[in-house]
């Protein structure tokens, strides 16, 4: 099927009010709907304290002869053991990526007005606003959004990018082709790590989307009682997230405990998502994480997640499931985003949609 149309029509989300201009006009209690009581049950544990070193790796070496093979069975470890790495060394320019934190804190500054400008529409799941709210019912986050596909070039709907700050969009091109290069190289090796051809990943997700996810999290006079971000696995293949202005708060679920994410200065945060789950049959599965905030300063991340497009399908690779158990079924790409977008972003809906082995 030829991979034209822009990235609407799947269905979209209520829309709710902007946290950020609450959090503004706030007394010192939270409005019910974004306390979360399952806080108090939260048991969290540090680096130290949870007895593991967080796998950390190398991208100039994983792609060094001298070294290469050595980064490539770290990569396949955390892959495999946390679906979740810091990636250092990535080889991005560091004026690209300031410029990205510049442009994405001037945007969040904007008055309500001009951000809504950019309003995500009914039924939509790009521009400014909330993304999965699919009931007046559901507990919300504790944060503001904007989100919009930013690859292949005919998929973007530009009337969601920002004008304002005027270099915003060029700052944003700038960042994905990046961004690009290093999810391209991270899917060759994951790849041969799994044993199949260095380029299968890569064709894979080759003509897939790119879409970019800017987290704006509000100070909040209780932060224990509310969620930046809910739980959730990321539903496409694989993330790489930026911490913007270097606040922490990124908590990810491992052995039953939470534990927080000290992001190393300048390093990116890699998380394997669904679709990866899905096409290694669980050779490599998708991690829970969520993020907290705190009652002094705003937070801010951009993620940018990498999928599949329109016309692929999303299921087990047979290369890789060989004589194993096949684990997850098989489904058209705009099925499985139908039905991410129908979801709540909660724990691993989606991945209890696909199992074939309940
Ligand atoms: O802000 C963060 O640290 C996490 C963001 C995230 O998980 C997401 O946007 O899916
Ligand atoms: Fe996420």
């Amino acid at each position: 099927m030829e991979k034209k149309f822009g990235f609407g029509g799947f269905g979209g989300s209520l829309k709710v009010d902007s946290v950020q201009a609450l959090a503004a006009n706030l007394g010192p209690e939270i409005p019910d709907i974004y306390v979360r009581p399952e806080r108090k049950e939260d048991i969290v544990a540090d680096e130290e304290d949870s007895g593991e070193s967080f796998p950390v790796i190398d991208f100039g070496r994983l792609f060094d002869s001298k070294c290469s093979e050595e980064e490539a069975a770290k990569l396949h470890s955390a892959c495999q053991g946390w679906g979740f790495f810091q990636l250092v060394n990535h080889g991005i320019p560091e004026d690209v990526i300031s410029k990205l934190r510049q442009d994405t804190e001037q945007f969040f500054k904007l008055p309500l007005e001009e951000k809504e400008k950019i309003a995500q529409l009914p039924g939509q799941t790009e521009g400014y606003g909330q993304f999965l709210v699919q009931s007046k019912k559901h507990k919300l986050d504790w944060a503001d959004r904007l989100g919009f596909v930013t690859f292949p070039p005919n998929n973007k709907q530009l009337k969601f990018w920002p004008t304002n700050p005027p270099s915003f969009r060029e700052t944003i091109d700038a960042y994905a082709i990046e961004i690009k290069k290093v999810a391209n190289g991270l899917l060759k090796m994951i790849s041969k790590n799994l044993g199949l051809e260095f380029e299968k990943f890569y064709d894979i997700f080759k003509g897939g989307i790119q879409y970019f996810r800017f987290n704006y999290y509000p100070p909040c006079p209780s932060p224990e009682k509310v969620l930046g971000l809910c739980p959730h696995s990321d539903p496409m293949g694989l993330t790489i997230l930026l911490q913007v202005n270097d606040l922490q708060g990124l908590q990810i679920r491992r052995k039953d405990r939470w534990l927080p994410v000290q992001v190393i200065p300048g390093a990116l945060i890699i998380n394997i998502g669904d679709i990866i789950e899905i096409l290694s049959n669980r050779k490599y599965k998708s991690i829970v994480h969520r993020a907290v905030v705190n009652n002094e300063k705003e937070r801010l991340s951009v993620a940018a997640f990498h999928s599949l497009n329109i016309g692929d399908l999303v299921g087990p690779i047979p290369e890789i499931v060989k004589g194993d158990e096949l684990l997850y079924k098989s489904l058209q790409y705009e099925e499985y985003f139908k039905q991410v977008v129908a979801s709540k972003l909660e724990g691993k809906t989606i991945l209890d949609h696909m199992k074939l082995d309940k």
